[in-house]
């Protein structure tokens, strides 16, 4: 693992919106695996301003999100296709028909996650895949549990991550309670990981996903066997880790 230490949330996202750019510019017919949260807002804000600016170019981009909710349709505003939309494709040069996003409508969970898997196998490997982190160390929407899922799944959200995102709902009621996210195995196939974190809630997540014990009760820990992952988090964030970074 690659630990790379920001100062604060918006050097977080410049050097984590670098990471990204790099892999564009190496292979712009790539495949970038993207997450939602706020998290990765800065970074996506730093890639736009890259492609205004003339440095970046996504007209052969194609990107695989992690996770949608479950009941929700791409014109609802808290669904993840319409943060996609209006935090990165809107304003860069992607084509929508290369971006894929769980269909959240589609009530059929064997369907839905069918489908999924199969754009997943047909693009062919993801090149770089962004994750956010949930406090309880989830990754997409893989929460704690005894195993560790493989391919796209149907999921009953913690009370914890229910919590968490309610922030973003008029109320706790409308906040879905299933969703569809891609595997743990999908996201370890990633050819390169790239984690953002930011804050101090997110550090005792932090820490055991760094330093701690490999075990599905903390999904991202599983991040420790893969062999290309860096981590871009700010000091508050990487507050708990024992370790030296750096
Ligand atoms: N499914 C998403 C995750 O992909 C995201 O990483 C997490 C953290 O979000 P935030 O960045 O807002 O803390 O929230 C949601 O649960």
């Amino acid at each position: 693992m690659r630990i790379i230490k920001a100062k604060d949330y918006d050097d977080m996202s410049r050097k984590a919106a670098n990471i990204m750019a790099s892999v564009i510019t190496l292979d712009p017919s790539c495949t970038l695996g993207l997450a939602t949260g706020s998290t990765p807002i800065g970074l996506y804000k730093n890639l736009i301003a890259a492609y205004e600016n003339g440095n970046l170019d996504f007209s052969k981009v194609h990107s695989i999100n992690l996770d949608e909710y479950k009941g929700l349709s791409g014109d609802n505003d808290q669904s993840y296709r319409y943060f996609m939309n209006h935090n990165l494709f809107d304003y860069v040069n992607i084509d929508k028909a290369n971006t894929n996003v769980p269909n959240g409508l589609e009530p059929d969970s064997d369907k839905a996650c069918e489908a999924y898997n199969e754009i997943i196998h047909a693009a062919g490997g993801i090149d770089i895949q962004l994750l956010g982190l949930g406090r309880n160390g989830h990754i997409g929407f893989n929460e704690p549990c005894d195993h560790f899922p493989k391919e796209t799944h149907c999921v009953d959200l913690t009370a914890s991550t229910i919590d968490a995102n309610k922030r973003f709902f008029e109320k706790e009621e409308d906040v879905p309670r299933q969703a569809y996210t891609m595997g743990i195995q999908t996201i370890m196939q990633a050819k390169k990981v790239l984690l953002v974190a930011s804050g101090a809630d997110k550090a005792d997540a932090l820490a055991k996903t760094i330093e701690g014990p490999v075990t599905p009760e903390v999904p991202a820990s599983i991040l420790q066997f893969h062999p290309d992952v860096t981590i871009v988090a700010d000091e508050a964030a990487l507050s708990l880790v024992k370790g030296n970074i750096d």
